[in-house]
């Protein structure tokens, strides 16, 4: 379909639509008086008009146009009933895909046609018949444009929903279907056309009633003017039926309306300032029972090791920063920790159990948003709460209270795409911490923010992790060397060959960037950290 785009001139766009039926006509009208076509197969506008008035007026064309057109949107309705589910669950199981694809292609590429006599035999001559047909057709449109859609999912829109603790059927009705949904209304349009195309062809093959079965009757004595009338009054169908699935789908979907072309946060991740200078201490250990614990862990993708050997104890309510150069695992580390990445070797223990995903008392927060945009900043602060099986006046009640937190309670009904990517960021904050979890792990949470919306949004989650009944413990991966030393306890720099540094970061709070600076033990600690990093390179 074509899409139009009307904005300033728009009006002349609507004239120009309204304008081209009757150019249309006044062609047809030149050709007819002037280009020598048979006249029997070319008959004028006027008795092509005609022809469409004795067709109303003689009570034909309306019990047929309804036969028709009713087993056209039966065979839509089943075809998007059967194939979408199925598209999707075909997105979700990659290997099922892998085995049936073939199969399904050599199906699909069937003139579907073909079969009319089949399914006549089969279900005799009716509406029956002229439904097995359009669905024939029109199915694989639902099936594949589903499966196209499931594929399309944003890997981290997945990679939120599984740290949230999304079942599969969660995933399936939560994620899959809504990211379906433009897919399936872009099948709507062309399975209509093509469920219409079967009925009318089966109409046309054998039916006692239905637009096909008059064209078939028409074309016998060569009378063409109803012929055509039929065709535009057909055409003149499906355009209105296309329109009200667009209307259908703005409605549904306002959130694509408002997504505006966003550059994807990410390009712009936090740099070390490399303004401030050093001091160093060693680190105390671990306190009496660690947080998360990591004994010689390491983790392989495809037999190529990201994470060798890592031993680390986090003890309850320390705040560690992780940094390392890119590349160095530091994502993976935290992927491993919320169970998203499995360990290949080395035990990792949180809270005492093996590391799995979903867990509620531990929060993951991505560097990206990754909000979903067919909910509003509300639901997507629920949506772990959802998964979890809250009552929803409970975690409605829940969300909000959460976006108050971030400094948000007037964005509760707004749409991703209606945020700054600062509110966003926040209203990703909001849902991180809405199940209240123990265990904070944030992936370069501010990285891809200005420097001045980072630093405020910075300040406003030290606040609400210095402010609560006890401290959460938090691991926190940065780039920024100077973001590690103003908001952690301690810092452990990473490299490609695991641990380099692990120090404790020795100043009370609130630290100020600037009076840190000023200090020359801070610029010490800071030297040797930057220094580690670079060595590591
Ligand atoms: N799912 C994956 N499959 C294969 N390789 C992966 C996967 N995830 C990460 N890697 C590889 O692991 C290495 C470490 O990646 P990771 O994202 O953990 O590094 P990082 O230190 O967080 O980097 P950055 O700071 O650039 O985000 C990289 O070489 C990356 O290509």
């Amino acid at each position: 379909m074509i899409e139009v785009r009307v904005g300033r001139g728009g009006s002349r766009v609507w004239l120009w639509r309204v304008a081209v039926p009757f150019l249309v006509v006044g062609l047809w009208y030149l050709v007819y008086r002037f280009g020598g076509v048979d006249r029997v197969l070319l008959p004028s506008p006027r008795a092509v008009w005609d022809a469409g008035l004795q067709l109303h007026d003689s009570g034909v064309l309306w019990p047929n146009l309804w036969s028709t057109l009713l087993a056209a949107l039966e065979a839509l309705a089943l075809s998007a009933v059967a194939g979408v589910p199925l598209g999707i669950l075909l997105g979700m199981l990659p290997r099922t895909w892998a085995v049936l694809a073939p199969y399904l292609n050599a199906v699909n590429s069937m003139p579907r046609i073909a079969f009319a006599p089949v399914f006549v035999v089969a279900f005799g001559i009716g509406q029956s018949s002229k439904v097995a047909l359009g669905f024939s057709i029109a199915f694989f449109v639902f099936l594949m444009n589903a499966r196209i859609g499931v594929l399309s999912t944003d890997e981290e829109h997945l990679r939120v929903c599984v740290a949230l603790g999304a079942s599969r059927s969660q995933l399936f009705r939560k994620l899959y279907v809504p990211v379906a949904v433009p897919a399936v209304f872009t099948a709507l349009r062309l399975g209509l056309v093509l469920a219409l195309l079967g009925v009318v062809g089966s109409e046309i093959i054998a039916s006692r009633v239905g637009v096909g079965q008059l064209i078939t009757t028409y074309s016998a004595t060569l009378s063409m003017a109803p012929v055509y009338a039929l065709l535009i009054v057909l055409a003149a169908c499906t355009s209105i039926l296309t329109m009200l699935v667009g209307a259908t789908e703005s409605a549904l979907l306002g959130w694509q309306r408002t997504d505006r072309a966003r550059p994807r946060p990410g390009g712009s991740r936090g740099k070390p300032t490399g303004r401030t200078p050093p001091s160093v201490t060693g680190h105390d250990g671990a306190a009496a029972t660690p947080v998360v614990r990591l004994e010689s862990v390491s983790v392989e993708f495809a037999r190529h090791r990201v994470l060798s050997d890592i031993s680390l104890s986090i003890p309850r309510g320390q705040f560690v920063a992780i940094v390392g150069a890119s590349g160095s695992g530091k994502s993976t580390l935290l992927n491993a920790v919320s169970g998203l990445v499995p360990v290949a070797s080395g035990r990792l223990g949180v809270f005492g159990e093996p590391a799995r995903a979903g867990r509620a008392d531990v929060g993951h927060m991505f560097a990206r948003d990754a909000l979903l945009p067919w909910r509003t900043a509300r639901r997507n602060v629920e949506l772990g709460l959802e998964f979890r099986g809250r009552a929803t006046p409970v975690r409605r009640e829940h969300a909000l209270r959460m976006l108050d937190l971030v400094r948000l309670p007037a964005a509760a009904d707004r749409y991703p795409s209606q945020l700054s990517h600062g509110m966003r960021q926040r209203v990703a904050l909001a849902r991180t911490l809405a199940s209240d979890p123990e265990l904070l792990l944030m992936d370069e949470p501010f990285a891809a923010l200005d420097a001045l919306t980072r630093s405020s949004i910075r300040d406003m989650f030290l606040d609400i992790w210095d402010t609560r009944a006890h401290r959460k413990t938090v691991l926190f991966v940065t780039h920024d060397l100077t973001e590690a030393l103003v908001l952690a306890d301690r810092v452990v720099t990473l490299t490609r060959d695991g641990v380099r540094t692990d120090v404790a970061v020795p100043y009370g709070r609130p630290r100020d960037e600037r009076e840190l600076m000023a200090r020359s033990d801070y610029r010490d600690l800071y030297e040797r950290l930057r220094n580690d990093l670079k060595d590591a390179d």
